[in-house]
């Protein structure tokens, strides 16, 4: 789209001069001037400023809309009464609370404001200038009050109603400005008036006639920008609710950042393609006096806001800005006889302009076959009969199939000025919809290159949006994570990400891990941006109930290019997910045994979810903690070699006890400080039992290929069976009762002079068996120390002597870092350079 601004002639006499002061110039919306409160405070902001001022109002919040209500109803002859006695209550308590002593009297000024016009609505005589008058009296009112808001100030402003001043005329494409009648009535007003400042009416103008008209919808910002430059303001300050001109709508698109800068090129299409940035009308006026124009935020004066100007300045991202228009319809013409046939564009657009049919965008592909063009939604069915009209004989001739709309339709585009000439960008915006698996209907790009618009379902527009902005502006390595048990690998690891934060916040490496959602056995707790690691188990302790599949949605989310859950819990009930999450493409990493050990079948449906497009699964903490012990048997077998025997120490918990356990401190002690060190299991009979030993045996075993379960594998429990199906609590109270039997197997050890090992083994025919033995002297199980697992590999290649892998394999920290290794292997996967 090209703007081709109205010309503004230079003044005869300048403003400035005759005024003898530089102005700067500020619009305050609705929004600002909603209540006596945000007056005063606006009236404040007025206040801190040295320059000269020249403020353009809006009516107040809800004002014009309450106004235009009334004026139909009186025009409709429907009751209108109550409305404006809510509508005078309303503003004679703003009156009251900024004039409080009368100073101002404002509250008689307004009585008789609003008996002129309930007057006016009870007149039998309505024209246009009627509804006009009644329309924009909102902003005489606010202006008037924000006087009054000045206190002892008020002397040095004065008030401007633009009907005094401003006029216009109905132009072919909107109300245009009459600059020489309006600026010389501005110098025969400003002759009379020489106060410093002035507070003038938006929205409201005179006509040739002298009679009250509009500037339509939003017209005070148009407003604005004349008057800005009928006072040769400096600069438009227009304030907002909002800290400037987002990247894109923040409620469809959270992770929207402010933007700094933008040419009037760049905020012209975004406000035409549904942006709620400044209406590209108001832009007319600046562009050609080349005034610059600042967006900021009445509620946080502080913020920069964005400034908009002429030149656009250099940003990291080639694309300024997302818009989406959405309620849109897709009309097509089709059929072999457009060929080639010179004036079939102009006939189909020639019978939408006189159907009053407005076009957004249009796209033809060089063969001509067909031409197609998407119009707003409630003109469709018009646009379609117009052109099947126009096209009545080459219909029935068989030359043209018919004129097609499809409904349901948004129109996404990307804006920027950095697009002109940089290679790539479509690529990017094609990529990111692909990935969120959004069909493209139509695409259009004008030569300005400044502008790619996309035609595609409304059903995928958010997604969409968020996939699009997320491929500008997030790094493509963004993961949005979910932590789901933080106990103690679980609060390590967080402890981890908060050490880590500086380096994997989206900085240099690219690569961005947030935190979003954390989860224990009770509740969960979900942050809409990012959660600070160090304050997320507090964070937790106010979440609400834990949902799973919520918690999912939530990590999943549409705006983050990726979603992961890291399963820190050792609970079947969070495993009985993972092959639903893969499928649904969020990748799942965890030290938790169940899902690698847990039934075949369940293990099947984890590897096809992944196998077949989902996401990636990784668990090497499962075996080891954080040793590399499943990578290092997967890189055996990924070059062709073969498992034939796997045999070891598998347990740090295990590992710990027995090379501890000397008969001077009873067993049951040391299985206490082995669960304060954090290396057993949630529950130490799942250690002590030889479980979390055979799991991590049938771990190994399937990744080898091998269809082991856990009821193949053999295994001698230390428990006694007196306290296998007691509860936890009464278990670790009767720990003793592990004490005489454990003594008398390692009296009975001694006497051949050996130690005790509990060992894991896999032999080259398939029988598991994990138990407590006591090996040959030079077994290497008497060489390790402290948690050590000892995994030995005996392969093809590894025949004669196996390949070991041994160190630490048990407590938080250690594993946390197999399990940060894990998350960090698969962002490489993804593209990241950690
Ligand atoms: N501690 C260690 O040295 C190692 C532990 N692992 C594995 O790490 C996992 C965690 O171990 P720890 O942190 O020591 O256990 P822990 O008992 O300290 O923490 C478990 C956490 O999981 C949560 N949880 C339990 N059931 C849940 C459910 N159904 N839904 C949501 N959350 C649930 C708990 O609330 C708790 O926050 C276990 O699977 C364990 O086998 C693996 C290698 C080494
Ligand atoms: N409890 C386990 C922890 C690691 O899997 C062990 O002691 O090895």
């Amino acid at each position: 789209m090209s703007i081709s601004p109205p010309p503004v002639p230079a003044p005869a006499t300048p403003l400035a001069a005759a005024s003898a002061v530089a102005c700067h110039a500020h619009k305050f919306g609705g929004s600002s001037l909603a209540n006596a409160e945000r007056i005063r405070h606006v009236a404040a902001l007025l206040r801190e400023e040295d320059a000269a001022r020249i403020v353009v109002v809006s009516a107040m919040q809800g004002v014009t809309d309450a106004l235009t209500a009334l004026a139909n109803c009186a025009l409709a002859k429907q009751p209108w009464e109550d409305d404006f006695r809510a509508l005078r209550a309303r503003h004679l308590d703003t009156a009251h609370a900024l004039d409080a002593g009368g100073v101002h009297a404002l509250a008689a000024w307004l009585e008789d404001e609003f008996a002129t016009l309930h007057a006016q609505l009870s007149a039998p005589k309505r024209s246009p200038e009627w509804f006009a008058e009644v329309q924009g009296v909102g902003e005489v009112w606010a202006s008037r009050l924000l006087h009054a808001a000045l206190g002892d100030d008020a002397s040095r402003w004065a008030v401007l109603d633009a009907r005094d001043v401003l006029e216009v005329h109905a132009g072919e494409l909107g109300v245009g400005v009459d600059w020489p009648a309006s600026r010389a009535r501005l110098l025969a007003w400003r002759g009379a008036r020489p106060h410093a400042n002035v507070i003038a009416t938006g929205f409201i103008a005179r006509n040739g006639n002298g009679v009250a008209t509009t500037l339509g919808r939003n017209g005070s910002d148009y407003s604005a920008a004349i008057f800005a430059v009928l006072f040769e303001a400096r600069e438009l300050t227009i304030w907002t609710d909002v800290d400037g001109v987002l990247s894109a709508d923040p409620r469809l698109v959270p992770d929207a950042v402010c933007l700094a800068s933008m040419s009037y090129a760049e905020a012209c299409e975004l406000a035409y393609f549904g942006a709620k940035v400044l209406h590209p009308q108001t832009m007319a006026p600046a562009m050609h006096a080349g005034l610059p124009i600042r967006i900021r935020n009445t509620l946080d004066p502080e913020a920069p806001g964005t400034l908009i100007t002429a030149q656009s300045q250099p940003a990291a991202s080639p694309v300024k800005g997302l818009s989406l228009v959405p309620d849109m319809a897709m009309l097509e013409l089709t059929g072999a006889g457009l060929i080639g046939v010179p004036g079939t564009a102009e006939r189909m657009f020639a019978a939408l302009h006189t159907a009053c049919v407005s076009v957004t965008m249009i796209s033809q592909g060089s063969s001509e076959h067909s031409i197609c063009c998407v119009l707003r939604a409630d003109q469709a069915e018009r646009g379609r009969r117009a052109v099947q009209a126009a096209f009545r004989d080459a219909i029935a001739d068989g030359q043209v199939e018919g004129v097609r709309i499809t409904p349901g339709v948004s129109v996404l585009a990307a804006v920027g000025d950095g697009m002109v000439g940089t290679t790539g960008v479509s690529a990017r915006l094609f990529h990111g919809l692909a990935q969120a698996r959004v069909n493209i209907r139509a695409i259009a790009q004008g030569a300005s290159e400044r502008n790619i618009s996309v035609a595609i379902a409304s059903e995928d527009a958010t997604r969409g949006l968020r996939a699009a902005h997320a491929a500008f502006w997030l790094s493509p390595q963004t993961l949005s994570i979910g932590l789901i048990g933080p106990g103690n690998v679980g609060r390590a690891l967080l402890a981890q990400f908060a050490q880590a934060a500086s380096r994997y916040g989206g900085g240099a490496s690219g690569l961005d891990l947030r935190l979003r959602a954390i989860a224990n056995s009770r509740r969960m707790h979900l942050a809409p941006r990012r959660l600070d690691p160090g304050e997320a188990v507090e964070a937790l302790e106010l979440g609400q109930a834990l949902d799973f599949d919520r918690f999912a949605a939530h990590v999943r989310a549409e705006h983050l290019p990726h979603a992961m859950i890291v399963d820190c819990s050792g609970s079947d009930a969070v495993a009985a997910h993972y092959a639903d999450w893969l499928a649904a493409g969020i990748h799942v990493v965890t030290p938790n045994k169940q899902a690698g050990a847990g039934p075949i079948e369940r293990y099947r449906a984890i590897r096809a979810a992944t196998r077949n497009g989902g996401g990636h699964f990784r668990y090497e903490a499962t075996v080891g903690a954080g040793l590399p012990v499943i990578q290092t048997l997967r890189s055996q077998l990924d070059t062709g070699d073969e498992l034939t025997e796997v045999e070891g120490v598998f347990s740090g918990t295990l590992a710990w006890l027995f090379n501890r356990f000397d008969g001077s401190v009873p067993f049951s002690q040391l299985v206490r400080e082995a669960r304060d060190a954090g290396y057993t299991e949630p529950d130490p009979r799942d250690d002590l039992g030889g479980l979390d030993v055979a799991r991590k045996l049938v771990i190994l075993a399937r990744e080898a290929g091998r269809e082991l379960s856990l009821e193949d594998v053999e295994i001698e429990s230390l428990v006694p069976p007196a306290l296998r199906e007691v509860s936890r609590e009464d278990f670790l109270a009767r720990l003793h009762e592990l004490d005489a039997p454990l003594q008398a197997r390692l009296d009975a050890a001694k006497r051949e002079g050996r130690a005790l090992r509990y060992l894991a083994r896999l032999d080259r025919n398939g029988r598991a068996r994990v138990g407590l033995v006591s090996p040959e002297p030079n077994h290497a199980s008497l060489h390790s120390q402290l948690t050590d697992n000892l995994i030995q590999f005996r392969t093809r290649r590894y025949a004669s002597n196996p390949l070991v892998v041994q160190g630490p394999g048990a407590g938080p920290e250690v594993t946390a870092a197999g399990v940060f290794g894990d998350i960090l292997a698969i962002a490489q996967a993804l593209g990241a350079r950690p």
